[in-house]
């Protein structure tokens, strides 16, 4: 190490203060990676491995990336988890004196990214911190990029609970104390569900002085009490933590982040995972694309904050009904003028992304371009506020107090930055003429400089009498004199060669680099000078962080209220009368994607739900009727009328859902291990701890999973349990192909049958699409196995067995090989089991409503031991 170049020495010493990350070490016009960094890099970027003579018998190994597209290689590096140390030249190497000074400026992590191509403009990108201690967890998220941070305390069922918070805001990158790792499968959790990387702290991060200190620090001093968080320990852990890991990485900036908003559960409607993945929310469950999604129908936003704001909204349905009503007025007057709602799209389509340009100027690295950006959309602010100047609604007369017209931003850019400033800053030519004195008279030296040497290629042309000669500039030689060989003779003996090529001469007169001098001192002084004024501009707007991202929410507000307004009218929704009454009445309504995406025109269903008669549907009818179609509507106009929005329904009564929960097919926590009905089982379990009677719960063919008798018990049992007002009386909707539970409604208050209508006509099937009251009689399965292209032989013979199992006797010819396997293995299922009469008895003879829910589940087990024959 002795014989090290000193810039290898520097290399290591900067290296020895980052040794997580990979470091991006500035040389000249490239970042260049050496040792383990660089083969490494050269192996996740398909980069060419090097070497670089560093003062000992082998070269260090090298990698590099060109300074001027590093931002490629970098969102590779960050998207496989890793964190890159950027380390910059802290001085002009020419004007350094001996080795340039270098140092990080910042280490990039997967939560900490602000380059613009490394960002999703439609979703936020979160850094999360999580402490916990106990019983009780702090949870925060932060996004640099928009200065947004969200916190709250969690204080039962943890795990369950940190992966809703989790999945809700899909951080790229997690703090966590050793304690969160106690929760076995959440580090799985974390990498391959969110595939966010995360990241374990020491225990020493969580002192609590330590976190005090950076939180109130953080937000200029204020106390525990006055941010409500004096109660809050692990909260202020977590946050503590956040912004000591902030600050190491980020160095510049961190001041972005200005206030924290604390939330609780009890402020929304309780969506969790499965929930909000069954119900395809954000994104569809299978291929996770935004079409087919709820999103994808609601989405008509213009600016990339609305883009963002309306994920946010869709995932927080609110609970109150004046807030609630403050958004459907707003829809509402939005909804009926078309003239006011072309105005503001009109003028919201011209907003760029004013909270993350703005973060990069608070962070000190916009550039000229998008200081640019800022004027151009704050031109675009004051007609927004005059179109809707003359608005009535509440919620919208709030946004237009809050859009500032940031005209002094506007202006201070139009007078500091060309129309279209380059893109680095390196070369100057970013400050308008007229805006610095001095800036303009070193121009007009530059230019004058520039006069006079066309002044002396004349002269020298007339005095020579060479035509030809021209004056020319390289960075080598600065200012020269060519001439091409034909007058070689003519060169006057006071030229200095400097250069030969194969056509020409290169000279050099005192003369010339006096002059060379004056321009390119007047240069590189008016290039300093840019980029100081530059810095001071950016300065002076970062100063007025706080209007800008008042405006910016108002803007994301009113962009997400516009959208629900032309979707509600291109659509034709109806404006919900959304209350705590409790009841759910919908009368025409349909499935807001699934018209979406139909050719054929969709049949709009009614609905009732209520706490009292109708707490409980039961759905029964054939495969491929609609039953998932109709529940799923139910859900999800619900969480429309909830975030604001109309509904696509002739006329709607939304009471208010304290949560909505599903349990709707497949899960892939198959892959975390577990089976198809050990899923389904352990999420009924936590709808049934969880859900309350303000609840909606949607439960789809619960007990498929198993043998016949064991699922219609469990699922029979959930029946009884939810319906029941002492257990939990949630308003629910119930799909089933067990039509044996359609006795229920003359056993259980509250329970309803219903079934989605069909016609059958021979052996063809028609699917009316209609909800009607009633159970269904048939399943009809087998037609509809027929429609989806089951061959013919086995159709066909999948009748036979049907017609064997309903009748006493095979009516059907065997083929002597099936006549075999059916004595081997007798078919000795039937529809109307041995015992099912005394069950039946007994089961009349219970008063469900006295039984616990434990006992309630042991009879049914009895019960079915009975039809089943003791099995
Ligand atoms: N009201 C409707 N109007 C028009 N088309 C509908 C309607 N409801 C459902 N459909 C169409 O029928 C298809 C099947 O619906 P869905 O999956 O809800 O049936 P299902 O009864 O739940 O079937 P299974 O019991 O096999 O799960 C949907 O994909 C949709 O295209």
């Amino acid at each position: 190490m002795a014989n090290l170049s000193p810039m290898m020495k520097q290399y290591f010493d900067i290296k020895k203060q980052y040794p997580d990350t990979i470091l991006f070490f500035r040389l000249g016009d490239f970042y260049e990676m050496f040792y383990d960094d660089a083969k490494l890099a050269s192996r996740e970027l398909d980069l060419t491995l090097t070497g670089r003579d560093c003062g000992q018998e082998e070269r260090a190994p090298m990698c590099g990336v060109p300074f001027h597209s590093y931002e490629t290689y970098l969102a590779k590096l960050v998207a496989k988890g890793y964190k890159v140390a950027i380390c910059e030249q802290m001085e002009d190497p020419a004007l350094a004196k001996g080795l340039v000074k270098r140092d990080i400026i910042r280490v990039v992590t997967p939560g900490t990214v602000l380059e613009s191509s490394m960002l999703d403009e439609s979703r936020n990108n979160y850094i999360c911190s999580v402490y916990v201690r106990g019983n009780t967890a702090g949870v925060c998220f932060a996004d640099i990029s928009t200065g947004e941070l969200y916190a709250t305390v969690l204080t039962a069922e943890l795990a369950e609970q940190l992966k809703n918070e989790l999945s809700r805001y899909s951080p790229s990158e997690i703090l966590v104390n050793s304690a969160v790792l106690d929760f076995t499968q959440l580090p799985d959790f974390i990498r391959n569900r969110l595939s966010a990387s995360l990241e374990l702290l020491e225990d020493g991060e969580y002192e609590q002085q330590k976190t005090t200190e950076e939180v109130q620090k953080q937000f200029g001093g204020k106390t525990l009490e006055d941010l409500e968080l004096a109660d809050k320990p692990e909260l202020t852990a977590a946050l503590g933590a956040l912004f000591s890991y902030l600050h190491r990485t980020q160095r510049t900036g961190i001041e972005r982040i200005a206030s924290v908003q604390l939330y609780s559960g009890a402020q929304y409607m309780k969506l969790d995972l499965s929930a909000r993945r069954n119900l395809e929310l954000i994104e569809t469950m299978r291929s996770k694309e935004k079409r087919g999604s709820l999103l994808w129908v609601l989405d008509k936003t213009h600016t990339p904050m609305g883009k963002r704001l309306i994920r946010t909204w869709m995932e927080q349905p609110l609970l109150s009904p004046a807030a609630i009503s403050r958004r459907l007025n707003a829809v509402e007057e939005l909804t009926g003028d078309a003239v006011l709602r072309d105005e503001i799209a009109e003028e919201l389509s011209g907003i760029h992304d004013l909270e993350r340009v703005m973060s990069r100027v608070v962070y000190g690295s916009a550039n000229g371009r998008e200081l640019r950006s800022l004027e151009s959309t704050a031109r675009r602010l004051p007609p927004l506020r005059s179109a809707i100047k003359g608005v009535q609604s509440q919620l919208l007369c709030s946004i237009l107090e809050n859009i500032d017209p940031l005209s002094d931003i506007a202006d201070l850019v139009d007078r500091a930055i060309v129309e279209e400033p380059p893109f680095s800053l390196r070369e100057g030519g970013i400050i308008r003429s007229g805006f610095s004195e001095e800036l303009d008279l070193l121009k007009g030296d530059m230019s004058s400089g520039r006069g006079i040497l066309a002044d002396i290629e004349a002269k020298e042309r007339e005095r020579t009498g060479i035509p030809k000669l021209k004056v020319g500039y390289n960075r080598v030689f600065g200012y020269y004199i060519e001439v091409s060989n034909a007058y070689k003779e003519q060169v006057p003996p006071e030229y200095i060669r400097k250069q030969t090529l194969t056509n020409c001469e290169r000279f050099i007169t005192p003369e010339l680099k006096d002059l060379e001098g004056r321009i390119l001192g007047a240069h590189d002084k008016s290039v300093q000078l840019e980029h100081s004024l530059f810095e001071q501009v950016r300065k002076e707007i970062a100063g007025q962080m706080e209007r800008v991202q008042h405006t910016a929410v108002a803007i994301a507000q009113l962009d997400v209220l516009l959208s629900f307004a032309q979707v509600s009218v291109d659509n034709q929704y109806t404006r919900p009368i959304v209350d705590m009454s409790g009841k759910l009445e919908l009368r025409e309504s349909r499935h807001p994607v699934v018209e979406a995406l139909l050719n054929a025109p969709f049949v709009p269903n009614d609905v009732t739900l209520d706490k009292d008669e109708n707490r409980v549907a039961i759905i029964t009818g054939p495969n491929m009727a609609g039953k998932s179609t109709y529940m799923r509507q139910v859900a999800l106009i619900t969480i429309m009328a909830q975030i604001g929005c109309f509904v696509p329904a002739a006329s709607a009564r939304v009471g208010i859902a304290d949560a909505i929960f599903t349990r709707v097919g497949a899960s892939d926590d198959l892959a975390a291990g577990q089976s198809t009905f050990m899923v389904e089982m352990a999420e009924v379990a936590d709808i049934l701890k969880n859900a309350t009677s303000n609840s909606l719960v949607i439960l789809d063919e619960i007990g498929r999973g198993t043998s016949t008798y064991d699922g219609m018990s469990i699922a029979r049992a959930v029946v009884e349990f939810v319906a029941n007002k002492r257990t939990l009386g949630a308003k629910t909707l119930f799909a089933t192909h067990y039509h044996e539970l359609t006795v229920l409604e003359d056993l259980l208050d509250g329970v309803k049958n219903y079934n989605i209508a069909c016609k059958k006509h021979g052996d063809d099937i028609t699917f009316l699409r209609r909800i009607v009251r009633g159970g269904a009689d048939e399943s009809y399965g087998i037609e509809v196995a027929k429609l989806a292209g089951v061959p013919n032989k086995v159709v066909k013979r999948a009748k036979q067995i049907l017609a064997e199992l309903t009748s006493a006797a095979p009516a059907v010819p065997q083929s002597r090989k099936l006549a075999k396997q059916e004595e081997a293995v007798p078919l000795q299922m039937t529809l109307t089991p041995p015992g099912e009469a005394e069950a039946l008895e007994r089961l009349r003879q219970i008063d469900v409503n006295t039984l616990t829910p434990i006992e309630c589940m042991n009879e049914l087990f009895e019960l079915a031991k009975m039809v089943k024959g003791g099995s």
